[in-house]
């Protein structure tokens, strides 16, 4: 164990960091000492069994040996150069994406790096603008695509907005003036949990089988006019939202767009490198984006790394122009190490395949959980990225009853995916989600099968006591 004075740290923590999801009055120092695997190791020994895998970004575990080797060597040759220099990592990480893992599908083009998801959401949303020359985008209800100005312009996830709450509900909550402005249309997410018309129809498909949330987005962009529309951004499977849409929303989507004449750009920095069992979650769906943008999984978070791919017309388009923008760390050439050695461990070990087989598993286990407990309702996801849903009855009633749409003025002690966190807690298992009623798990693309019944066992746990509470009907869960 490192000899550090962890009581300074806990004091210079509290005392100079600005905090966020917290007042300084409620928030809790939570020291983590080291890391590894799908583990969080804490100053006392205390190992934690993370199912956030952070934020969704360490898809080949904590502390990778080969990453963390390529990392050591890349600093014996480099501190750093930017974007105008080519580094061998940079040049490699860019084969290894656009011929190692792209190289059978037609639409790549070229590539660009940057440092997070933001600003990869942020460059396409430029090279859209400008390709399309037209001001215009499509986002969708309970979407999350970073929280820089365009990126956020696109967020909807209410409660990740970059505003501010007090802890009284009745207090003035205050979004950033001016943030959500910008000419950003608001599509419906296929939320079909909540969605209206399936609560009444049992199903919403029109005649020719389209369903209601893919004919209102068509509306809404002929009500903009297409040709004001440069194009839709979507998740495949909404992240912080927390949405696994139905199987055939995507390639309607992808077949309303092209008609529409719009782009399609594919946000993967949460689903990417092999989270849902395919490199890309679009690929479960026979379909090709125009711009796909990558992050978290594309180093696996060591160092962090963002990039995005443009098909080859909009790279042959780009490539006549003085294209006048610049991010310092782009191509870094430490991440691009990682990002090398992240590509090549995946494929070495076959991840992507290990996590299409672990998904099987995660999903056995967790419809047991669904037979055992009534607040347990619909549970969607593949790979290592699930959502369970958690219900006050069999009519999937939320406990919170604005649900995606809460901010973090209501009290996170009456949460379901809180009260759930803290009991799992007491089996050293990390295990909530972001929106109230829903748990979200995730974990590296090599977690073990002992690991996952770990992980099931503390949730079974949990649960138990979510069961008694919702059967109390206590106030807490209101
Ligand atoms: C689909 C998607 N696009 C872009 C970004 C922005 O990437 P960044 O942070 O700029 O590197 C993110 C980040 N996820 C955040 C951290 C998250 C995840 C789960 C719950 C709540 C929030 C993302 O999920």
């Amino acid at each position: 164990m490192t000899n550090i004075d962890w009581k300074k740290v806990e004091e210079w923590d509290n005392k100079y960091i600005l905090r966020t999801f917290a007042t300084q009055d409620e928030y809790q120092t939570v020291p983590i000492e080291s890391t590894e695997g799908d583990y969080l190791i804490m100053p006392d020994g205390t190992r934690l069994l993370d199912l956030f895998n952070q934020l969704y970004c360490v898809n080949t575990g904590q502390k990778n040996k080969k990453i963390n080797d390529a990392i050591k060597d890349a600093l014996d040759r480099y501190g750093f150069v930017w974007d105008a220099y080519t580094s061998d990592y940079k040049a490699k990480a860019a084969k290894l994406i656009m011929e190692d893992i792209l190289g059978e599908e037609s639409w790549p083009g070229k590539i660009r790096f940057v440092s997070t998801g933001s600003e990869a959401n942020e460059t396409a949303l430029f090279i859209a603008r400008l390709f399309k020359n037209r001001p215009n985008v499509i986002t969708r209800e309970h979407a999350y695509h970073g929280w820089t100005r365009g990126a956020s312009s696109l967020t909807r996830v209410k409660g990740t907005r970059s505003g501010i709450t007090e802890t009284d509900p009745n207090t003035e909550q205050r979004h950033v003036p001016g943030q959500q402005d910008g000419v950003v249309a608001v599509a419906p997410s296929p939320n079909c949990l909540r969605c209206p018309l399936s609560h009444k129809y049992g199903s919403c498909h029109d005649e020719t089988g389209e369903l209601a949330c893919v004919t209102y987005t068509r509306r809404m962009i002929e009500n903009q006019g297409p040709e004001q529309v440069a194009a839709m951004v979507t998740e495949i499977t909404q992240g912080a939202g927390s949405i696994h849409p139905p199987k055939e929303y995507i390639p309607q989507i992808r077949k309303m767009t092209k008609e529409l004449d719009i782009l399609w750009i594919v946000d993967e920095v949460l689903t990417g490198f092999g989270r849902t069992g395919e490199w890309f979650n679009y690929q479960h769906y026979g379909v090709e984006p125009d711009i796909v943008t990558m992050a978290k999984g594309l180093s696996s978070s060591t160092i962090p790394a963002g990039a995005v791919v443009v098909n080859k017309e909009i790279a042959e388009f780009m490539d006549q122009f003085r294209w006048e923008t610049v991010s310092t760390y782009s191509g870094h050439p430490i991440a691009m190490a990682a990002v090398c050695a992240n590509i090549e461990y995946m494929i070495e070990e076959n991840l992507v395949a290990k996590a299409k087989e672990t998904g099987k598993y995660f999903k056995k286990r967790l419809l047991e959980l669904q037979d055992k407990h009534p607040t347990v309702g619909p549970v969607n996801g593949a790979g290592v990225l699930w959502m369970v849903e958690l219900v006050k009855d069999a009519k999937n009633t939320p406990f919170i009853k604005l649900d995606r749409n809460t901010t973090h003025e209501a009290d996170p002690s009456t949460f379901p995916i809180n009260i759930i966190n803290a009991k799992a807690l007491e089996k050293g298992v990390l295990i909530g989600g972001f929106v109230p009623n829903t748990l979200r798990i995730g974990t590296s693309l090599d977690i073990s099968k002992e690991d996952i019944d770990k992980a099931i066992d503390a949730l079974d746990y949990a649960l138990d006591h979510l069961d008694k509470l919702a059967e109390q009907k206590q106030k807490t869960l209101v």
